[in-house]
């Protein structure tokens, strides 16, 4: 199956179990793989006929960036349940990550693949 992929999708949010991360954002970051056929916009060259990235990464943002979860499970979960529910896409891969929680990583996070 063919995929349309967003890597590396920067959004800040209210997410985290300790009380100081609910007063201020932190960084997060994306990782995407959307299942999709890409035939029929090769064929058509038209944008109506795949899934458009630049609408996934802006609902995403305006989405993410609006919520409060403790749990980066909770929001992987959340967000790519709102990818199946807007867009015909079969399958989501989605990897979520907190750079700036645990010193001495480069980030930690979760990675939940779900489907239609
Ligand atoms: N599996 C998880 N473990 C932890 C999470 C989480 O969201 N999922 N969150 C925290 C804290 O919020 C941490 O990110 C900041 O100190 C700890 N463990």
């Amino acid at each position: 199956m063919d995929k349309i992929l967003i890597r590396q999708l920067k959004v800040d949010a209210i997410i985290g179990i300790h009380e100081w991360e609910k007063q201020n954002k932190q960084a997060l970051i994306l990782d995407l793989d959307l299942s999709f056929d890409c035939k029929p916009a090769a064929k058509s060259d038209d944008i109506n006929d795949t899934l458009d990235y630049f609408k996934v990464c802006q609902q995403l943002t305006d989405f993410i960036s609006a919520s409060r979860f403790e749990l980066i499970e909770t929001l992987a979960e959340k967000s790519a349940q709102m990818i199946l529910d807007y867009y015909p896409c079969k399958k989501v891969k989605l990897s979520l990550f907190k750079p700036e929680a645990i010193n001495n990583t480069d980030a930690v996070g979760v990675r939940i693949t779900r489907s239609q």
